[in-house]
């Protein structure tokens, strides 16, 4: 149970003291109101058995006013409750999901590119929801635990042999409970499975849209969509339906106590051993402690599956994030050592020792797929290699805080990402502090004010969620804006001028030389115009360093520089001068 409060709370179990305290206090004095009418009706009874002369019309006030007084603790009790773990279930949730974003954050790019993004969606959102309702149910299942004891504690001072026969069918129907739970969590987890692949089906099919239109790919078609449908529902069902009927069986064998209880009564009282209004206060007690029972019983299944929502939240919590806490140095020399680096089993990179010095231009060529891109992420610390180390100003990257490291770094990718927010926030998220005037003036170097000015609502235009409305060209230089704005020494490039048009490529190029005026740069090139004038080109060939110099130098060597050289002067693949 502390396992399960623990998952609920996502590792913050305090939250729920106050509303657990309210749940007992309300309880305990629900119990109050059924003595104050078991005390009424043994004054009723001793009067009309003749056993008193007259009616205690003093007494049956005080157990009138005493059960008033009790129904109202009952209320408040149960309103504090309420309140409050609706509260702490929303709380919880809020703050558990800033929690699990910010660690994701931290994750290595790695574990995370393992991961189905449906599925972390997922668990943003619907299994919190299911914490919140994990929660919410906790106040029934305490009262489903608490009032049964303490009924049979209290009653068992008053008839033991009663009290027994009351509580027999409560042994097994506990029995039947923890007999299933094994199935029950098994079923849970496959029904979550199903779930997490239906949404995961559903995101890919929205996002594939264009695809699926453009190749009229129709619901048959697109087969994965109805399929996970299909075995989702079946998953239901079975959850449903294999558990349901072990559930009835635990309420009947609850629900048997009434009629033990009846039979022993009766048996007890013709024996002269029991009074009539003790026979009467058993018989009330079991109506008053079997329906809440039964009601637990009936929500445990759903608590049980909820609270496995808090067993994934907990177990993604306990992935390690990126290690290290070192400042990064001052000096901006970046060097590979004997790196080897692959995503899974397929080396990427093997073996690369390189040196890019600081204020420089490095270019990095070679055939698609030959790991430019992997080396611009291992020296912004997506991820870490599997072998040999990257070190920046002489420190190795694996001791540095990754974000004070990113503080030193800017990348610009050739997918640019915009939010969606209007186009100063955007340009903001490159310093967050940033006023008005410079954000302008990001704009104005990056040659995107005039467009932007173009606009209807300007700098407080919304750009659609990818930056959806705005055209490639206009994306990349609001992207140049941001690394301008962060203003930081080194500069990892991806060039992306390929797929734009000649008006829209020369502004790119304008805002991007500009941008690496004085900084440290690693320019992955596509087109080897572009890289002439760099201090260093290094040629990248299934993962290897097979050359590096300067455009002449490699000319003059021969090797794959050279050949890509002459394949590009003749395709003409290239349109400008760097
Ligand atoms: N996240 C990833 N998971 C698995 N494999 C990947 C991942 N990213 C890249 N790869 C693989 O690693 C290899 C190198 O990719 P990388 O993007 O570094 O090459 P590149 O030289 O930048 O290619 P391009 O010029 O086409 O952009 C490729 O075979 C690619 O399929």
């Amino acid at each position: 149970m502390l396992k399960q409060l623990h998952n609920i709370t996502t590792g913050n179990p305090k939250k729920l003291l106050k509303p657990i305290r309210w749940a007992v206090f309300a309880n305990l004095a629900n119990m109050f109101p059924f003595g104050c009418m078991a005390m009424a009706v043994a004054m009723l009874y001793a009067y009309y058995a003749k056993e008193q002369a007259s009616l205690n019309i003093q007494g049956l006030w005080l157990a009138w006013g005493g059960m008033v007084l009790f129904l109202a603790l009952v209320f408040i009790g149960e309103l504090k409750s309420y309140r409050s773990i609706y509260r702490s279930g929303y709380a919880s949730s809020a703050a558990g999901r800033a929690n699990l974003a910010e660690h994701i954050r931290k994750l290595p790019l790695g574990f995370l590119m393992s991961k189905d993004p449906g599925e972390l969606g997922h668990m943003m959102m619907s299994d919190f929801n299911q914490l919140e309702n994990a929660v919410t149910n906790i106040p029934q299942l305490v009262s489903g635990a608490l009032v049964p004891v303490l009924a049979f504690v209290a009653l068992s001072f008053m008839d033991w042999q009663i009290a027994v026969a009351m509580f027999a069918g409560f042994p097994v129907s506990l029995l039947v409970l923890w007999g299933i739970s094994g199935l029950e969590r098994k079923l849970g987890a496959r029904h979550a499975r199903a779930k997490i692949t239906a949404a995961n089906r559903l995101q890919e099919y929205l996002l594939g849209m264009k695809i699926i239109k453009a190749y009229n790919l129709r619901g048959e078609n697109f087969s994965r969509l109805g399929q996970a449908f299909y075995r989702y529902m079946n998953e239901s069902i079975k959850l449903e339906g294999i558990l349901g009927p072990f559930f009835l069986v635990a309420i009947a064998f609850i629900q048997t106590g009434l009629s033990l209880i009846t039979m022993a009564g009766v048996y007890l009282l013709l024996g002269g051993e029991i009074t009539v209004p003790l026979f009467a206060l058993f018989l009330l007690a079991g109506t008053h402690v079997f329906d809440p029972l039964s009601v637990a019983i009936l929500r445990l299944p759903a608590f049980r599956y909820d609270v496995m929502a808090g067993e994934r939240i907990v177990s993604l919590l306990k992935e390690p994030v990126m290690a290290g806490e070192k400042e990064p140095p001052a000096d901006h020399d970046i060097r590979l050592e004997n790196v080897t680096f692959g995503y899974g089993r397929n080396t990427v990179l093997d073996n690369v020792s390189l040196e890019m010095k600081a204020g420089t231009l490095t270019a990095i060529v070679g055939p698609s797929g030959s790991g430019k891109s992997t080396l611009l992420r291992l020296i912004a610390r997506f991820y870490d290699p599997q072998q040999g180390r990257v070190l920046f100003g002489g420190s190795d990257e694996r001791e540095m805080d990754p974000e004070k490291l990113m503080q030193k770094i800017s990348m610009v990718f050739q997918d640019v990402y915009l939010f969606a927010d209007t186009i100063t926030n955007n340009i903001r998220y490159g310093r967050e502090n940033a006023v008005q005037e410079e954000i302008e003036a990001a704009a104005k170097e990056a040659c995107c004010h005039d467009f932007i000015a173009r606009l209807p609502q300007g700098y407080d235009t919304m750009v659609g969620e990818g930056g959806s409305t705005l055209s490639g060209g206009e994306k990349q230089r609001i992207s140049i804006a941001r690394a301008i704005l962060k203003n930081v020494p080194v500069i990892l490039l991806d060039e992306a001028t390929s797929s734009l048009d000649p008006e829209n490529e020369l502004e790119v190029q304008k805002a991007i030389s500009r941008l690496i005026q004085g900084r440290t740069v690693i320019l992955i090139a596509h087109r080897l115009k572009t890289v002439v004038k760099a201090d260093n080109i290094i040629v990248l060939d299934k993962g290897k360093v097979v050359e590096q110099g300067t455009h002449a130098a490699l000319l003059s060597n021969n090797g794959l520089y050279a050949r890509l050289w002459e394949l590009q002067m003749k395709t003409g693949g290239w349109r400008i001068s760097a």
